[in-house]
């Protein structure tokens, strides 16, 4: 018998990534890019140019289908893998990435005479501008005493789908009434590859407050929040949603003469890039978290039971391995604040000097800022760039960094801000760790375990813990492929759990990362102090980030 392959699609931020894998051992065999035409739309609308608000960001629908398009005939042709060998297909994306579709599975955004309503644009997860719907949700929800809302940290997020769709209602109800449905883009993807909308357990229990046993919230908690909403879940958000894994349909003919794939071959349901990256880790028990490391990073953890642990993204039986309980949490901006160092803030003669050493600013910056010990440059920073969505979930923070003198160097600023989202991930580690939920290993993966080894040993000397991290470059996608081979079956080459699947095609690097003790106890003072700043600028103590916003929204 000939080897049989799968493909794996991974919608990021910025691009999306098909990678093309063996089945035998998980071996990645092609991989290609495809970045985002139209990125992110955070400032004009395409083609009106009108001016969004602040907070938002927008992507375009089209963008992913050229994903398909480009990548999956590069992988094949890179490959030279026969497209009669390719036995199926998965995809995960980022989420809460939202849009409106007609009823016949369309975007708003591609109607004419829509079309320069930013409403009717595809919300990506990182839109903040639903903040005042996320507030009254959360304080209804309380006041109601809602079951749900422990299983949500206490707290549910500007970023998921109710608050979004509640802001549509709000700013834009003609949109809202002409939505014949509001669904996660990972399912409107599985939707065009297979003709089939369906939702994922994943996206619908982290993002939409859908629960295995209980479903969605009453029609009176809907009623509550807005009498327009009391039927949403019977009419906008309705349709079945299936356990992960679940075969969502196969490739159309249309879809086949798009990607250069045979049609009829197995296509799973939607995924989440950060869920897929667990099994893709061989990560299959409770005590290993995973940390997807990239412009955010999301936390992943498997448990026995349900526990309640303040700010997590949620608790979903099944969310991620069925089985198990899946516990999210995460920061929503890691990679994008160094990003917007190195591209706002670093002095020209940083650039030059990287640029004649032939090395990007990262790596120059990295290099310089490794020869410091922990503590050495007096420096300390909120890595609230983005807000905060790990133990506050509060998307009006912002940004800090104390300590600079006039000798303070761009390294030292660097290698704070590298500190800042250890210890916001650390935060996370010990709301978990002393909820009951263990965690004792860390596992790595996404583009900055790759590409930043200073952050990798200050992440275990702040933590405490080892890390070991993926072998693979594209860990979503490999994981991906994986459930797009559960989706297949057995039957077909494929196989029957993600068990099964993890067993034989999940990667993991031989080498551990090691805290060394002597950072420890240094990185241990300095997180008292993050405590200290955290707890004063973010509890509610000084709310000077917030007045500060409110201002600059009244210009
Ligand atoms: N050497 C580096 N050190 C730290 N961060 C880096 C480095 N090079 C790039 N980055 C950051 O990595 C992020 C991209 O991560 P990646 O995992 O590739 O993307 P995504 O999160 O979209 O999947 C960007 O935010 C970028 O600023
Ligand atoms: O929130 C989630 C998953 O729940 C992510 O999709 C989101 O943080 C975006 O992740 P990336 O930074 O693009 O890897």
């Amino acid at each position: 018998m000939t080897k049989k392959y799968t493909i794996g699609v991974d919608y990021g931020t910025e691009s999306g990534r098909a990678v093309l894998v063996s089945l035998e051992d998980g071996k990645e065999i092609a991989d290609h890019v495809t970045p985002y035409k139209h990125g992110v739309i955070d400032e004009y609308l395409p083609e009106s140019n009108l001016k969004l608000d602040y907070e938002w960001a927008l992507q375009h629908p089209q963008d992913y289908i050229e994903v398909l398009q480009q990548s999956i005939p590069e992988v094949l042709q890179e490959s030279g893998v026969h497209p009669d060998d390719i036995i199926g297909l998965g995809i995960d994306f980022t989420a809460c990435t939202m849009l409106p579709v007609d009823k016949y599975g369309e975007p708003l955004c591609f109607h004419q005479d829509l079309k320069n309503n930013p409403h009717s644009w595809l919300k990506l997860w990182k839109h903040h501008a639903a903040q005042d719907e996320a507030n009254r949700l959360n304080e209804i929800a309380e006041t109601m005493g809602e079951q749900f809302l422990p299983r949500y940290g206490g707290k549910l997020s500007s970023e998921w789908m109710i608050a979004k769709i509640w802001q549509i209602l709000n700013e834009a109800p003609e949109i809202y009434e002409q939505t014949d449905k509001f669904v996660e883009a990972t399912d409107w993807v599985i939707s065009k590859l297979t003709n089939n909308l369906i939702r994922n357990s994943c996206t619908a229990g982290y993002k939409s407050i859908w629960h295995k046993q209980e479903g969605y919230p009453s029609k009176e908690f809907f009623q509550a929040l807005d009498p327009r909403l009391e039927d949403v879940t019977e009419t906008k958000l309705r349709g079945e949603v299936v356990p992960l894994g679940t075969k969502a349909g196969e490739l159309t003919e249309e879809m086949a003469a798009l990607t250069g794939l045979q049609s009829g071959i197995s296509v799973a349901v939607g995924n989440v890039d950060a869920h897929v990256s667990v099994p893709a880790m061989g990560v299959a028990e409770p005590g290993k978290m995973v940390m997807v490391m990239g412009t955010s990073i999301c936390h992943l953890l498997l448990g026995d039971e349900e526990k309640h642990v303040e700010g997590m993204c949620g608790v979903v039986e099944d969310g991620i391995i069925p089985g198990f309980y899946g516990y999210e949490a995460g920061q929503s901006a890691v990679g994008d604040i160094f990003a917007w160092y190195v591209d706002q803030a670093v002095p020209d003669y940083v650039k030059i000097a990287a640029n004649e050493e032939g090395i990007d600013v990262h790596q120059w910056l990295e290099q310089k800022a490794a020869t410091y010990k922990p503590g050495e440059s007096g420096l300390l920073a909120l890595d609230w760039w983005n807000g905060n969505r790990s133990v506050l979930v509060d998307t009006e923070l912002s940004g800090m960094l104390v300590g600079m003198t006039l000798q303070t160097k761009p390294e030292e600023i660097y290698r704070a801000l590298l500190e800042a989202t250890a210890f916001g991930t650390r935060k996370i580690v010990d709301a978990f760790h002393q909820n009951g939920v263990e965690v004792n290993e860390l596992y790595a993966c996404g583009g900055l375990p790759h590409k930043n080894k200073l952050l990798m040993q200050i992440y275990a000397d702040v933590t405490n813990r080892p890390i070991k991290i993926a072998d693979s470059f594209q860990t979503p996608a490999l994981g991906a492929a994986m459930f797009g081979a559960v989706a297949a079956g057995k039957a077909n080459g494929g196989f029957d759990t993600i068990l099964d699947a993890t067993k034989n095609m999940a990667r993991i690097k031989d080498e551990v990362i090691q805290p060394i003790p002597e950072n420890v106890s240094i990185y241990e003072k300095l997180f008292q102090e993050y405590t200290t700043l955290h707890d004063y600028f973010g509890r509610g103590e000084n709310n000077v980030m917030k007045r500060l916003k409110s201002l600059r929204s009244k210009n």
